[in-house]
């Protein structure tokens, strides 16, 4: 997070406010979103319907048979990912040949990842750049957080995340500033 605010303040600057069209210029950011989906992808499963007998992976699988696919695991397999649960953007910075299946894929992936992948980086750099988060725990604000997932179809946190913002610019002023 450090690293993105840091790319943030030195490429965009601290008087005008982060725009969607900078966001190729963070990749940082785009790690931090890519690891997350990797990590805890909103949507754990991906479902699809065979259309004839089939074997997979040694089982047989016979027509009419909906199959779900494990998307957290494959994101979480040691076969493929080195310390597959530590949070490492780097990886895709690196340029890994890995990809996220957050989205699906194939003719039924999700036609709103463009959208929705836009959203997050755009929302997220200005969060960054605004503001410092501190995390709620306990009572207390620590800085970090509990990203335990409880069971469902759409995975969500166990706890709850309450963050309390602090201002580290005045966001309104900075974006009329640059028209
Ligand atoms: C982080 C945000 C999102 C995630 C993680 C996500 C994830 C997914 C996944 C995993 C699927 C199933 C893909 C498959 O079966 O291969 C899906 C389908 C779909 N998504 Fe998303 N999605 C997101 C945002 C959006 C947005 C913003 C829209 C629309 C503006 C959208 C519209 C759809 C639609 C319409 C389908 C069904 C496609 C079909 O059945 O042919 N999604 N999404």
């Amino acid at each position: 997070m450090e690293k993105a605010r840091k790319e943030i303040d030195s490429i965009i600057g601290k008087d005008i406010m982060v725009l969607e069209t900078d966001i190729d210029n963070i990749p940082s950011l785009q790690a931090i979103v890519k690891e997350t989906l990797r990590l805890h992808p909103p949507s754990p499963f991906v479902l699809r319907e065979s259309t004839r007998n089939c074997t997979i992976a040694g089982y047989d699988i016979p027509a009419k048979t909906q199959v779900f696919t494990n998307v957290w695991a494959i994101g979480r397999d040691p076969k493929y990912w080195d310390g597959p649960l530590e949070f490492r953007p780097k990886s895709w910075i690196q340029g890994t040949t890995l990809s996220t299946f957050a989205f699906g894929s194939g003719r039924k992936g999700c036609p709103g990842a463009s959208l929705a992948l836009k959203v997050a980086h755009t929302t997220l750099a200005a969060m960054i750049q605004c503001f410092e988060m501190k995390a709620e725990e306990k009572g207390g604000y620590c800085g970090s957080v509990d990203m335990e997932e409880g069971p469902s179809f759409i995975l969500s946190r166990v706890e709850p995340l309450i963050c309390v913002p602090k201002s580290r610019l005045m966001p309104f002023p900075l974006y009329h500033a640059k028209y």
